[in-house]
């Protein structure tokens, strides 16, 4: 697909592809997860590519306003398009992917139609859902306030129920108290899940969700008593700017009693608070849902970065013999491998777990349904902990990527800084990840304390009943070769993850209380959480390769990237593993020789593995990372869009250059 975006032109990268050593195609379907999804996803990439309309080549360029109003023009374009072609919800999703344009529509599909999913009665759902799948009201999911995000517990919207109209007064009663953050609030939605403190018959029950109407929908004005804008601009040119993130302060705004959404709890005509028998945390399922589809948002967005990064080290030479031969590719280098390789090697990983996760999270969903609780705090702690560790990872090494392409990665033409810009909230919205890490951590500490009590743990913590052996267990390691082996590589990673939070639990247990010691501890166990997540990544990784993988040579190509992954996590983390004593220091330097070897490997085949990620150009959006590597045709034609090209003189030039200049010139003849 990619080949035919590029348009037949010279293939600048055609060496390289003729030296991968297994067949791409396969490893489409592996990377997209079945033919049907390569097939899908090819469709709407094009359609996207071959529209007009979802050009973006100049949106850094566009000031805030018409970045806005592109992206208005965009959804409402691409919804037009969803509804002539009859596309399917899977194509759809696809499409609004391709468009690669943050904008209030992700909101109104990601969390809003999902709140009210996991949140509504039946009857809720059908009178708002309808409305809602027709785009007759748009959406978002208004939780964080001004003063407070991270602790949910802590927000002080109020929603009083008043018996004698049988409504609720929705009521924002300090500044602090402001709903702020919200995508499509500022100046798009039109209704709004509002998280909000629930006061009945002068109680406080803590934050339930309501849904508001929040803007007319004659001339899309807010609704008496609200007072809604947007919060500003944000890192980076065009990125997340095109998203009108919202400010809004409600002042004794009055919304019917069935607008408090009742799955979990109602409100009778009473004003009695009658609680379901679901678990109360159900309130945090939209969060749960979107955490897990974040995983696969940061597998897409390294791989972009790592597509660039690889084939802009194909096309750059630099230095060369010292008689004048041909200069050397940078991605010959071994330093650049060794930087670079390890994020190729997370992209697929980061793929594969986001997999995995949807499974659990499907499962998950359908246990609840039949009132089974039981998993939902691995779900939990399984999505909130991949979100934390795949997101951080991706940011650092988009930014990476940019260092890895010199001087050219910093120019907004090779997508870098965009694509930096717009995944680095990831790492703080849908739960900051210091803080989405100490639930995990909180979840270990309780599973060790069971297995402690003689309960076999199962499911990502099956391990720590192997407690016996995993604490004491030496690496069997003796050998460059032997951590080829997947058994040595998980058997350290469960020790290490163990050992972390079995430290972390003694320790705790030795402070005045449990409290004091998880705060005193906090740095140790956020460690042990990540521990656990990598163990998790590369379990999962290495559970891929016993499936039935097809095509020449895929397989194995996996099984090294497999290697790399786990491998340079030892190397990174050498510290966790010697000091818990899972590997000696010999065996730590025996696993650095087998990635540099490793490395070597994937060399001639590293343009072929960022093919399979199967990327328009239009959808990578760089002149670095383009198919057919005509990087510097691309950089040149690039430069001249930018606005400071439109003229020759530049505004400016007759009030404050000319003057200076003649000025300075006056001066010199003195
Ligand atoms: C180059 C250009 C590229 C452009 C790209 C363009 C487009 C991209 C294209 C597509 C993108 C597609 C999709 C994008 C998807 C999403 C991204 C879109 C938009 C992002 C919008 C962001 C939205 C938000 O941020 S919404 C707000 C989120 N807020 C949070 O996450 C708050 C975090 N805080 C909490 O979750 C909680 O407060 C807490 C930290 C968990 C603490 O809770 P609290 O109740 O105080 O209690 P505890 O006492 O700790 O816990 C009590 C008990 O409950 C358990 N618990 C907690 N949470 C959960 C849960 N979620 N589920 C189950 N159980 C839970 C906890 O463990 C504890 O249990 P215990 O008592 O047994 O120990
Ligand atoms: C681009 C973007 C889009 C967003 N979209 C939405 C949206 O659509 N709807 C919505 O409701 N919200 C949205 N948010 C808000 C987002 O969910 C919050 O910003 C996020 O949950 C973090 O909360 P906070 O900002 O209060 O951070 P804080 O909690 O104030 O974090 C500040 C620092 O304190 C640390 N910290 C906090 N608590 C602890 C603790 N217990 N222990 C140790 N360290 C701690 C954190 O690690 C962090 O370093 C969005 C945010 C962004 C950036």
């Amino acid at each position: 697909m990619a080949a035919a975006d590029w348009g037949g032109k010279a293939d600048h990268l055609a060496g390289e592809r003729a030296t991968a050593q297994f067949d791409v195609d396969g490893m489409k379907v592996a990377w997209a997860g079945s033919r049907h999804a390569v097939e899908v996803a090819d469709r709407m990439a094009c359609l996207v590519a071959s529209d007009p309309v979802f050009r973006k080549d100049t949106r850094t360029m566009l000031s805030r306003k018409e970045l806005f109003k592109d992206t208005l023009k965009k959804a409402a374009h691409a919804w037009k398009r969803t509804v002539e072609l009859h596309l399917t919800e899977e194509e759809a999703n696809l499409l609004r992917l391709y468009i690669d344009q943050p904008g209030y529509v992700d909101l109104h599909w990601v969390m809003f139609v999902p709140a009210i999913k996991g949140q509504g009665t039946e009857e809720q759902q059908k009178k708002w859902l309808t409305m809602a799948y027709k785009f007759q009201i748009i959406g978002t999911y208004a939780q964080t306030e001004l003063g407070h995000g991270s602790n949910v517990q802590g927000l002080e919207t109020t929603a009083t129920f008043d018996p004698s109209t049988d409504e609720f007064i929705m009521h924002s009663p300090t500044l602090t108290s402001s709903k702020w953050w919200p995508g499509g609030l500022g100046k798009t939605s039109t209704h709004a899940v509002v998280y909000a403190r629930l006061i009945t018959e002068g109680k406080d029950y803590g934050i339930h969700g309501f849904i508001m109407q929040l803007r007319s929908l004659d001339d899309h004005s807010p609704l008496p008593g609200i007072t809604i804008g947007d919060i500003g601009g944000k890192f980076g040119s065009g990125a997340y700017n095109s998203m009108d993130n919202g400010v809004m302060r409600l002042d004794h705004v009055r919304i019917p009693r069935d607008q408090m959404l009742m799955r979990l709890a109602q409100v009778t005509r009473e004003g009695k608070y009658v609680h379901s028998d679901v678990p109360k945390q159900l309130l945090y399922g939209t969060m749960v849902y979107v955490r897990q589809t974040i995983v696969a948002d940061a597998s897409r967005a390294l791989s972009r970065a790592v597509c660039i990064a690889v084939r802009y080290g194909a096309i750059r030479k630099q230095f060369g013999s010292k008689a004048g031969g041909p200069e050397t590719q940078v991605l010959n280098y071994k330093t650049q491998q060794s930087r670079l390789f390890p994020f190729l090697a997370s992209a697929y990983a980061f793929r594969f777990v986001g997999q995995w996760l949807k499974w659990l999270y499907t499962d998950v969903t359908q246990k609840l349904e039949s009132k089974d609780f039981s998993t939902l705090p691995e779900a939990h702690a399984c999505t909130a902990g991949l979100k934390s560790v795949t997101t951080s990872a991706t940011a650092d090494a988009i930014e990476e990527c940019q260092k890895l392409c010199g001087g050219h990665g910093y120019l907004n033409s090779s997508g870098l800084p965009e694509l930096f810009a717009v995944n680095l909230p990831a790492c703080t919205y849908e739960g900051d990840n210091v803080v989405l890490l100490l639930q995990v951590a909180r979840f270990l500490m309780k599973t060790v304390s069971q297995v402690a009590s003689g309960k076999q743990p199962v499911g990502t913590t099956a391990y720590m009943g192997n407690i016996q052996h995993l604490m004491q267990c030496k690496s069997v390691v003796n050998t460059v070769e032997d951590w080829l082996n997947p058994a040595a590589i998980k058997e350290v990673f469960e020790a290490r993850a163990l050992r972390m939070a079995v430290n972390c639990a003694q320790n705790i247990s030795k402070a005045p209380s449990q409290e004091e010691g998880f705060s005193e501890l906090s740095p140790d166990l956020v460690e042990a959480a990540v521990a656990h997540v990598q163990l998790i990544i590369v379990t999962k990784f290495i559970e891929k390769l016993q499936e039935d993988i097809l095509g020449h040579g895929v397989k194995e190509q996996l099984q090294k990237l497999c290697g790399i992954y786990a491998l340079h996590l030892i190397h990174k983390h050498l510290g966790d593993f010697l000091s818990t004593g899972c590997v000696t220091a010999r065996q730590g330097s025996l696993a650095n020789e087998r990635l540099g070897k490793l490395y070597a490997q994937v060399r001639p085949n590293a343009v072929a593995l960022v093919d399979a990620f199967d990327y328009t150009d239009h959808y990578l959006g760089s002149a670095l990372g383009r198919y057919d590597g005509d990087v510097y045709s691309a950089l040149y034609k690039e430069a001249w869009k930018d606005p400071l090209n439109e003229t020759v003189v530049p505004d400016g030039y007759q009030e404050h250059l000319r003057p200076l200049l003649k000025q300075q010139l006056k001066l010199s003849r003195l």
